[in-house]
């Protein structure tokens, strides 16, 4: 396929934003009573409510047109019947089997994949079950206390966002800690609290090669040696999460003790899988059979709604709207719940590392933007450091706001509050403040009237800012899979319409391959290889600083 900015309904949609940027959002919903039932949608326990945006039905039908001239349908029916869409890396993106609840056989090559889903679901059960129940026992005896995963990128990010999303869960009895950089302060600080006798390592690698987690976990296996002296110790230590056995193997965990997963889930989208296993030490191997059964309602929705229903698909037309057509450079996420404090940052890789990509699948360069910078704090938080700048500055920001209708914690009204805060926002953005509200308002505060003036074209808000709201009842186990597969499903979906392979991460392996090089030279003390005048000269001023 060429470009799809080279599109007919690409062409259509860049010509209605010209005429729909001067249009003001207050005036759609003065027009049409019906717009916030119109627009929006309930899947899955969350109420999504995209009607505070910048669009029209015909903005909807362009980009539901685009959706079909990019066959947003037959690739999504192509990811759940296991084609292998990552074609530079020969896979099939199947995070969806690891929660498809239904069991309905999904084909690899011909081979269902839910025999081998199901034998490793069955095996973190048993695996919880030995050690919430103190079957498992560490070298001398002692029941484990503290877990720690050793991982990172999706390997880390994935089931720590969730653990901490889920803490109203958590078990007595068990604590799980995530250790990801390979600073050491990162492990250091993890190790110091810890007991060797009753702490349990998982080493979570989709590559078991990867530098930062070997690292960490070569520290971890010398910490525990040392401190019980034998290192038949490990055994009783270690599990690995891994795709491969031989590598595990070589650094000395038995294979019994590792759980696998295989190269058709992508590391950000691995946290249904054994990577999840920190969840369901968590929070109980039912609570985690919940998640994935959130996300199974969420891909069904995907998989057979028709696109002007489906939430995922609409969610991801109107984030290319922005990106493409308004030229916003940046998608916040504000997640009105401080135990989703990871959910930015769990996106950020989930979105970024998906969509961050500069050639289509066919290793065309693109002419048009694609994944957007994402970013984002918890609310009340981020409303007291950069909301000025969505509110008042140069940039447009579409930003989602999720919020649970009741908290896990009854304490006074700071629920209300919080609720009252986030559609304030939301109002606050979509409506803005014209300069004759600004300077009546001042004037019915009894201020002078030149004040007023003065101070109105600074209290003025120009509005027009495009918010979606999501609301769950409460965050629970369902809900928050079914919120994580919503974005996963808005991540492909502008893959797809971007034409790029939103599986692959070639963009992370220059670095790592100079890091080795570099390292190298470090070790050694001596900078041999070519680099540039800065590089060069960096290095030599680190070597002699550290000399
Ligand atoms: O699970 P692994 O193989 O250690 O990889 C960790 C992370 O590193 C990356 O490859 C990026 O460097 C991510 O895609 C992945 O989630």
């Amino acid at each position: 396929m060429s470009l799809v900015n080279q599109t007919p309904q690409w062409q259509a949609l860049a010509q209605h934003w010209e005429r729909l940027q001067g249009v003001h959002m207050r005036d759609l919903f003065a027009e049409d009573p019906q717009r916030a039932r119109r627009l929006s949608g309930e899947v899955a326990g969350l109420y999504v409510d995209y009607s505070k945006h910048r669009l029209t039905g015909e903005t909807l039908d362009l980009l539901l047109g685009l959706g079909a001239a990019v066959d947003l349908p037959g690739w999504i029916q192509r990811m759940f019947a296991g084609e292998r869409i990552n074609a530079t890396e020969h896979r099939a993106v199947l995070h969806v089997a690891l929660r498809n609840r239904s069991n309905r056989p999904i084909l690899v090559d011909g081979e269902d994949v839910m025999p081998q889903v199901n034998a490793v679901l069955e095996q973190m059960a048993e695996l919880v079950e030995r050690i919430h129940s103190g079957q498992w026992r560490g070298f001398s005896g002692e029941p484990i206390r503290d877990v720690v995963n050793i991982g990172i990128g999706g390997s880390n990010l994935g089931p720590k966002m969730v653990c901490e999303a889920l803490t109203p869960y958590h078990r007595e009895g068990l604590r799980v800690h995530f250790v990801s950089n390979v600073d050491a302060s990162h492990i250091a600080e993890t190790l110091k609290h810890l007991d060797p006798a009753q702490t349990l390592f998982i080493v979570a690698s989709k590559t078991f090669t990867t530098q930062e987690t070997m690292t960490n976990a070569h520290t971890a296996r010398r910490w525990l040696v040392e401190a019980l002296g034998d290192e038949a110790a490990v055994a009783h230590h270690f599990l690995a999460v891994s795709t491969n056995a031989e590598k595990v193997a070589a650094f000395g965990i038995d294979t019994d003790n590792m759980l696998v997963f295989w190269d058709w889930v992508g590391g950000r989208y691995s946290l249904w899988s054994a990577i999840g296993l920190p969840i369901a030490l968590a929070v109980g191997f039912e609570r985690f059979v919940e998640l994935l059964e959130g996300a199974h309602a969420m891909d069904e929705h995907f998989r057979c709604a028709p696109l002007g229903e489906s939430l995922p698909a609409l969610l991801g037309l109107i984030g290319v709207w922005y990106t493409d057509f308004a030229r916003a450079a940046t998608h916040a996420l504000l997640p009105y719940d401080q135990h989703l404090k990871y959910f930015p940052a769990y996106f950020q890789q989930g979105d970024m590392e998906s969509n961050g990509k500069h050639v289509t699948r066919e290793g065309e360069t693109v002419t048009y933007p694609t994944g957007p910078v994402v970013w984002g704090e918890p609310g009340t938080d981020g409303q007291h450091a950069f909301y000025q700048l969505i509110h008042q500055g140069t940039q447009l920001i579409p930003a989602d706001f999720i919020m649970p209708l009741t908290s896990h914690y009854d304490v006074g009204d700071h629920h209300l509050k919080l609720l009252a805060n986030c559609f304030a926002q939301t109002e606050a953005l979509m409506r803005g403040r014209t300069l004759e509200e600004a300077r009546q308002e001042m004037l019915a505060a009894g201020m002078e009237p030149a004040e007023a003036e003065a101070l109105a074209p600074h209290r003025q808000f120009d509005g027009n800012r495009p918010t979606t709201t999501i609301l769950v009842d409460q965050v629970t186990p369902q809900t928050l899979g079914a919120l994580i597969a919503l974005y996963e499903h808005k991540i492909f979906t502008q893959g797809i319409v971007w034409g790029i392979n939103s599986f692959d991460q070639w963009g992370v392996e220059l670095g790592k391959q100079l890091a080795g090089v570099i390292l190298e030279e470090l070790t050694d003390g001596a900078v041999t290889a070519r680099h540039d005048a800065s590089t060069a000269n960096l290095l030599e001023r680190t070597l002699q600083r550290r000399a």
